[in-house]
């Protein structure tokens, strides 16, 4: 089903900026660049400026996701991802960037692309407060119940470094 595009009213702070598009059709996110050179020293990170400020329709918010090839090739990460951008948000959109490579430094130029925006509708919730909840299968089983990692299931706690071989068998 081919739904029709969200509207979304977008005011640019920086006349120069590129309005942020999808780079191919069928895409997630839309690229947001910086309207500020920056650099990175390892461990380093900066809030970096858009140029955009957006206003969403109310029950929506978009969130500003990583760019995995700046993750892959450059240790870029954002501090908060996906950061979140509420409906009611009309400030400049801005993204948290961190150097995570132990060497290099990393340089941003003006309009580098250094995150993805995904739009998405979100749901209010109202609680219904109780003192038991339903059982389930998992129950309160969590963070590695299920196992996978090799220092977790070595002997006496395996090696000093995390390991997912038995993740990867278990596939
Ligand atoms: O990566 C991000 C995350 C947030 N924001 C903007 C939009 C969002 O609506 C606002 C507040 O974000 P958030 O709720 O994450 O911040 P907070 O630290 O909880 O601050 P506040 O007390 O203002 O809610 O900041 C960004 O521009 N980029």
């Amino acid at each position: 089903m081919n739904r029709p595009p969200v509207d979304v009213l977008l005011r640019r702070l920086d006349p120069a900026v590129p309005v942020p598009s999808y780079g191919h059709p069928g895409d997630a996110g839309l690229d947001l660049v910086t309207t500020e050179a920056a650099e990175l020293a390892p461990g380093e990170r900066t809030v970096l400026p858009t140029g955009v400020a957006i206003a969403l329709p109310d029950g929506y918010a978009a969130f500003v996701h990583p760019r995995s090839g700046l993750a892959a090739r450059c240790g870029v990460a954002l501090v908060n991802a996906p950061g979140t951008v509420d409906a009611g948000y009309r400030g400049e959109i801005k993204v948290t960037v961190v150097n995570l490579d132990p060497r290099e430094t990393v340089r941003f130029e003006r309009f580098d692309r250094v995150a993805q925006l995904v739009v998405q509708q979100v749901e209010k919730v109202s609680f219904h407060e109780v003192v038991e909840l339903p059982g389930s299968a998992r129950g309160a089983n969590g963070f590695g119940s299920t196992g996978g990692h090799a220092a977790m299931d070595g002997p006496a706690g395996g090696h000093d470094y995390a390991s997912v071989v038995n993740d990867r068998e278990g596939q």
